[in-house]
């Protein structure tokens, strides 16, 4: 037997917990385990959803075709699969909980926004009717859509939108139309040559009044030829980082006329004549971008997992160095510094999808409430969604790196599948809202609920903190005071920022100006909130399910909650030293916490990613592979190239040959 595959059998022995009860707990329960599983096996056994040339040697159209011929062939074997106790929406749902896409697509399929933004847009904005006629054709693929806001000119700001949606009276339509090339739609999934509806954010124009961004349900192409129809103007905005086979499109108008009922109106409408009404907050015409700014925060935690699976199985098989001189080389994890890099990625996987789950609930409950006409939780949500979908990006980005560049140089390599993860979450940290943007819509409500705590005012217990004016007191080392360090650095984080905001305020700058002036501040406020509400849900979750778990899990459970939580205060010392009674010696001793926090997680590492229960075809890597077998895959891949077809590549004949012997 290979010494990697024996290597890492070794190290499954060393795991003092049961793995079956932490992926149980990870899916939620026992049955969601065994029933993620059998969809996993049905569909991972058909074969022909599986590339046999990989898809790094395609061309950039092949990759394309390809992978539209799987995401139909995919779409009809879940059909033939689908649990029909369950509505069409449900089987969609636990599909996408699951991670089978990954394993068919190493970028995403050109159908993944027809079902992440096309169909939520058709709930959440369009009306009882509307939704009755467009969500079944979208949801049978008789139609395949997307959802087009950004523009080749503007994606932040979307009130600066240049498409325009202007109403005319006498025929009862309205006439889209691109008027200048900025205000082409720009970026897209599936719209270049994929989707044949999408709903198109414009701005809508009646009797010469703008009425602000609405959503237009818009054919683009002919339902058979699939020809685009007169009017529009449609494309692919070329090679990217990632999304390769997505299909990101581009899209103008020209004077191009839909009836008056392909407005979405749940949330404000347009009468025959021309009346517009809004019956409710008009941030509901955002609302799509909230529920995908939820989901954006589980898949992060997701996609960090798959990276670190790979990167801890690899460290278990790699062995190089040696600790002592007199002794064998170690295994690479064995290095200190290699378990700083990687547990940490453990750890915040477990926290990004405990707190997701927890936003999650939140999102569930603020929606029902908007459906019985109560939006004051909305602002809320709103303000969590944004900073959640940014840090969690931002730190999932960052150790996917961190995890790329701890498998050396075969984390390089394109089959070990860290550069296309990397590529995923790249994409993350500016769809659906650049970074900065969304921590700065958090900062406005956080100086909100300063206002309001100064006004004597009730906070939600999100912000509740900021009105704890009380002296620190003693630091303590361990997870609730760290807890308690982080809320006090945010709050004195906030009232700094907003001390310096009233300061240019009463320089005579404008609100708006100060408020510039005042945003590298602004965003330490809101990355510190977030960092302090990830801490307090992810400790409060694993408390509140503790109870059910066995006393070794527990154990492991806990050992990553203190390992995140020292983790990020030794990252923040300067903050913490400067808001908080800390002392050098409390940081001498949070150091040893947590080199002795490494050292116990270290025997239960293998154990704590097999708990994630990815299979191989998911994880989709030479390096994470369940049996170690790392030096055999890279070789097999290796040999996959084209280039490997021929012994003499025919460049040598035409250039090499005689370049080498002077005559070219
Ligand atoms: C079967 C086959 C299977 C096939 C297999 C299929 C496999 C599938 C695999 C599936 C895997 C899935 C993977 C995912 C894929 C993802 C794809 C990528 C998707 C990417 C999509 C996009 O990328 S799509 C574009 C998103 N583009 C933005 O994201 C723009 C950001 N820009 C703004 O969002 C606004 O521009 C910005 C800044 C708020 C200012 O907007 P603004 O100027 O109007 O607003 P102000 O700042 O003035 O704020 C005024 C007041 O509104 C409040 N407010 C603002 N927003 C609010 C809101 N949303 N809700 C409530 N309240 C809100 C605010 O809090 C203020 O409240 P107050 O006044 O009370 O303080
Ligand atoms: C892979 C991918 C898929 C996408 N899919 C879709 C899709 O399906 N549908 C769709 O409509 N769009 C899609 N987008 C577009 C995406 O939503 C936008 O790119 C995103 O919202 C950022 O907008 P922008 O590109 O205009 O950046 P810009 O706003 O131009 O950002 C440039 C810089 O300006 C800064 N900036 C801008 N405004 C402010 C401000 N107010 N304060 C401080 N700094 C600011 C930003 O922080 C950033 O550093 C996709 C993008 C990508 C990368």
């Amino acid at each position: 037997m290979a010494r990697t595959v024996v290597d890492l059998a070794n190290e499954r022995k060393k795991c003092d917990f049961d793995v079956e009860e932490l992926t149980n707990y990870i899916d939620g329960d026992a049955i969601s385990t065994h029933k993620r599983r059998q969809l996993e096996n049905k569909v991972l056994s058909v074969k022909e959803l599986f590339d046999v040339v990989p898809e790094e040697y395609l061309s950039h159209k092949e990759k394309y075709e390809n992978a539209i011929r799987k995401s139909v062939l995919l779409y009809k074997v879940l059909e033939e699969i689908k649990d029909p106790n369950e509505t069409e929406m449900q089987n969609a749902r636990t599909f996408f909980r699951s991670l089978l896409p990954f394993a068919i697509f190493k970028d995403n399929s050109p159908f993944s926004l027809h079902y992440s933004m096309f169909v939520p847009a058709i709930i959440a904005q369009a009306n009882d009717e509307q939704k009755k006629y467009w969500l079944k054709r979208a949801m049978n693929t008789e139609i395949i859509g997307t959802y087009a806001q950004t523009e080749l000119g503007h994606g932040t700001f979307i009130r600066g939108l240049e498409t325009t949606a202007t109403y005319d009276v006498e025929t009862e339509e309205f006439v889209l139309h691109s008027p200048t090339l900025t205000a082409y739609k720009w970026w897209p999934g599936s719209l270049a040559h994929t989707a044949n509806y999408c709903v198109v954010m414009a701005q809508l124009n009646i009797k010469g009044k703008n009425y602000g961004i609405q959503p237009f349900m818009v054919q683009l192409r002919d339902e058979n030829t699939h020809m685009p129809l007169s009017g529009i103007k449609l494309g692919e905005i070329g090679a990217k980082l990632g999304f390769n086979t997505v299909n990101n499109g581009f899209l103008g108008f020209d004077q191009h006329r839909i009836p008056r009922d392909r407005m979405l109106m749940k949330n404000a409408q347009v009468s025959k004549d021309g009346v517009f009404t809004r019956k409710t907050d008009s941030k509901l015409t955002y609302g799509t971008m909230v529920y995908v700014r939820v989901m954006i925060v589980n898949s992060m935690a997701n996609h960090l997992a798959r990276s670190v699976t790979i990167a801890v199985r690899y460290s278990a098989v790699r062995k190089q160095s040696q600790i002592n001189t007199d002794q064998p080389e170690v295994q690479v994890m064995d290095f200190l510094t290699q378990q700083h890099k990687l547990f940490v990625a453990i750890a915040s996987s477990h926290a990004i999808r405990i707190t997701a789950a927890w936003l999650w609930d939140k999102y569930e409950k603020v929606t029902k409430d908007m459906e019985a006409g109560k939006s004051d939780g909305l602002p809320e949500l709103h303000a969590l969604a944004c900073c959640l979908k940014a840090v969690s990006s931002a730190d999932a980005s960052d150790m996917v790196i961190t995890c790329s560049r701890a498998c050396g140089g075969h984390g390089y390599i394109l089959s070990s599948n860290l550069p296309q993860i990397y590529g995923l979450i790249a994409a993350a940290c500016i769809y659906e809202g650049e970074n900065t943007v969304l921590l700065l819509q958090t900062a406005r409500s956080l100086v909100k609920a300063w206002e309001q705590n100064a006004r004597g005012e009730k906070l939600s217990s999100t912000v509740s903190y900021i009105a704890d004016t009380r002296p620190f007191g003693k630091w303590e080392n361990s997870v609730e005071g760290i807890i308690k360090g982080f809320e006090r650095v945010a709050a004195c984080k906030l009232s700094a920022a907003v001390s310096t905001r009233n300061k240019y305020l009463k320089s005579g700058l404008s609100p708006e100006e100060s408020w510039n002036m005042t945003s590298v501040q602004l965003v330490a406020v809101s990355e510190a909130h977030c960092r302090a509400l990830i801490l307090s849900t992810y400790k409060a979750e694993v408390d509140r399910k503790a109870q059910h778990l066995s006393a070794p899990l527990k154990r492991a459970m806990y050992q990553l909650v203190e390992l995140y939580a020292t983790y990020w205060s030794l990252q923040k010392l300067g903050d913490l030293l400067l808001y908080t009674s800390m002392s050098e010696s409390d940081v001498q001793q949070l150091r040893q916490n947590y080199e002795s926090l490494l050292l116990k997680i270290r025997p239960n590492a293998v154990g704590l990613v097999d708990g994630f229960d990815f299979r191989d075809e998911i994880l989709n890597s030479t390096l994470g592979a369940y049996d170690g077998r790392v030096y055999e895959r890279l070789m097999e891949e290796a040999l996959k190239s084209p280039l490997n077809a021929e012994p003499v590549n025919r460049s040598f004949h035409q250039y090499l040959k005689p370049f080498m012997q002077g005559k070219l």
